[in-house]
């Protein structure tokens, strides 16, 4: 599992570990991993890190000081290193002290000509996008020069990638002690390009946010054994597509048949289309352990909804069936529930704008599972998936934005209906899920076809099982 974890945990492990190490020590570990990661960087571009030219973006706080001492290291080795202040008036002393001992300058405007720029404008104390000193230092990067972003790429929020205005896109981010959420959920997570974490001995508790790895999923996907039959693996009913909308039920079958369960059932008006693709297919009502209802339903099917949710089984809803969903109604179930909005979706539900759901994902995600008493999954970039009562929201780390095409929702919803039959709770069918679906994806490349993430599910799963 990939963990991250709040400014306000982080701090607190850093106060507890500076209690007993000499002053300034987490700073030179912090600087020591950045150089290293910026040489390696060298290295690659130039052959060398000698005579290579390195810029320093320098805010006022402890990430600019890592910044300061990172770049002493690097004039030590022979690089030319000139510093940029935000506020000339406020830089790390001793950074600035130590930069100024190996060789290196400070400079007021952004040097063009430079191999690496290093971006330590802000780290975890920033609040907000970058202000206008620092937004005209970010906007003078030289075009196609790395950036290696100190901690986090700064205007990025650290704990939920929310970003409120001007703000570094950086190659790499090298982030001290933890993860932080904002370096796994987009807006942020698209700006942080590859994450290399330098461990500097922190002891951190419980992660406000967790990513599931290839072993996780390994471990929670359902198995047939030598003692399964179909009944026992489980079975998914499928309440989905409409005559105006047949392929959506085709979809969620498709889904539904890759995610484990022993049978698929189908119920509602596309039998048809759903047995012409996939004649493995039950059709009719029948005893199933969980129900997936919504993918493309229409309007006026709120009975059916309303049925399935007063039943004892596993429920997950999707799409037009998310329409008007009554909180005290999912509160009362005992039976797992997962709701998969995309963020359109997750704004009706909770009366605020699309825009702000997809600015504030992690958020949203919490509130949907607070007020459903239900897990959540928010799909888009970085797929969040949150429980009520439950501290770490999953982030999806797999997936691709080829993903955003037709249909590809549905298929998701049938994979995860099918976890859910398959006896995973709802938070784990859905990351799980989510998992799979995305690396079906990546495995079909784009632009690609729902169909085709399908029927690349089974390649995903054998390789999360037998990577
Ligand atoms: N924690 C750890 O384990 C370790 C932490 N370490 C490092 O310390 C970093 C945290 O340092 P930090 O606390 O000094 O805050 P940091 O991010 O440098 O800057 C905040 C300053 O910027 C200002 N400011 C705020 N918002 C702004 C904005 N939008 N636009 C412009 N300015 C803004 C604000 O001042 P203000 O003007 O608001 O008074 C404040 O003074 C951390 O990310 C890591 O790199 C490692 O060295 C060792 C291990
Ligand atoms: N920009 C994106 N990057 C990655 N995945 C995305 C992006 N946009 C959408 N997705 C994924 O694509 C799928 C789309 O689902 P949905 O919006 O329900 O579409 P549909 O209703 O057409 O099936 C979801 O799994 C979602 O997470
Ligand atoms: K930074």
């Amino acid at each position: 599992m990939r963990t991250a974890y709040s400014v306000e945990t982080v701090r607190a492990a850093e106060r507890e570990l500076m209690a007993r190490l000499p002053e300034g020590a987490l700073m030179l570990r912090a600087a020591a991993g950045l150089a290293a990661v910026c040489a390696g960087l060298l290295a690659r571009r130039r052959g060398r890190v000698y005579g290579s030219r390195v810029v320093l973006l320098v805010g006022p706080g402890d990430n600019g000081g890592d910044a300061l001492y990172a770049g002493a290291r690097l004039a030590r080795r022979g690089a030319g290193v000139t510093a940029v202040p935000m506020d000339p008036e406020r830089m790390h002393a001793g950074g600035l002290a130590a930069l100024r001992a190996a060789g290196g300058r400070v400079a007021q405007a952004v040097p063009q000509r430079a191999d690496l720029v290093v971006d330590g404008l802000l780290g975890i104390g920033g609040r907000g996008g970058l202000r206008p000193a620092g937004a005209a230092l970010a906007e003078r990067i030289p075009p196609g020069v790395p950036v290696v972003a100190v901690d986090l790429p700064s205007g990025v929020d650290a704990d939920t990638g929310e970003v409120a205005g001007p703000a570094v896109t950086a190659d790499v981010t090298v982030t001290f002690g933890a993860y932080k959420p904002g370096l796994l959920i987009d807006p942020g997570a698209s700006r942080a390009g590859a994450v290399h974490l330098v461990d500097i001995g922190l002891e951190l508790p419980e992660p406000e946010v967790e990513a599931l790895q290839h072993a996780d999923v390994a471990g929670l996907l359902p198995e047939p054994t030598a003692s399964s039959d179909k009944y026992r693996r489980g079975v998914v009913g499928i309440v989905a597509g409409s005559a105006q909308y047949p392929g959506a039920a085709v979809l969620a079958v498709a889904g539904a048949l890759r995610g484990g369960a022993g049978a698929v059932r189908y119920v509602g008006p596309a039998a048809d289309s759903v047995l012409a693709r996939y004649p493995e297919t039950l059709i009719g009502p029948g005893r199933v352990q969980a129900w997936v209802i919504g993918p493309g339903l229409g309007e006026g099917r709120a009975g059916e909804v309303a049925d399935v949710l007063a039943g004892d089984a596993a429920v997950l809803v999707d799409a037009d069936g998310l329409r008007g969903l009554d909180p005290a109604v999912l509160r009362a179930r005992t039976a797992p529930t997962l709701l998969t909005p995309h963020a359109g979706e997750a704004a009706a539900l909770l009366g605020v704008s699309r825009e702000s759901v997809e600015a504030g994902r992690l958020a949203a995600v919490r509130r949907l599972a607070e007020r459903y008493g239900a897990a959540v999954l928010l799909k888009g970039s970085t797929t969040l998936v949150a429980s009520g009562g439950v501290r770490a929201v999953r982030v999806n780390p797999t997936g691709t934005p080829w993903l955003a095409t037709a249909g590809s929702g549905d298929v998701l919803s049938g994979l995860a209906g099918s976890l859910l039959a398959g006896g995973l709770s709802g938070a784990d069918a859905g990351s799980v899920g989510a998992y799979l679906h995305g690396l079906a994806a990546r495995r079909t490349g784009g632009p690609l076809l729902a169909h085709q993430v399908a029927e690349a599910l089974p390649a995903a799963w054998r390789d999360t099982t037998h990577p």
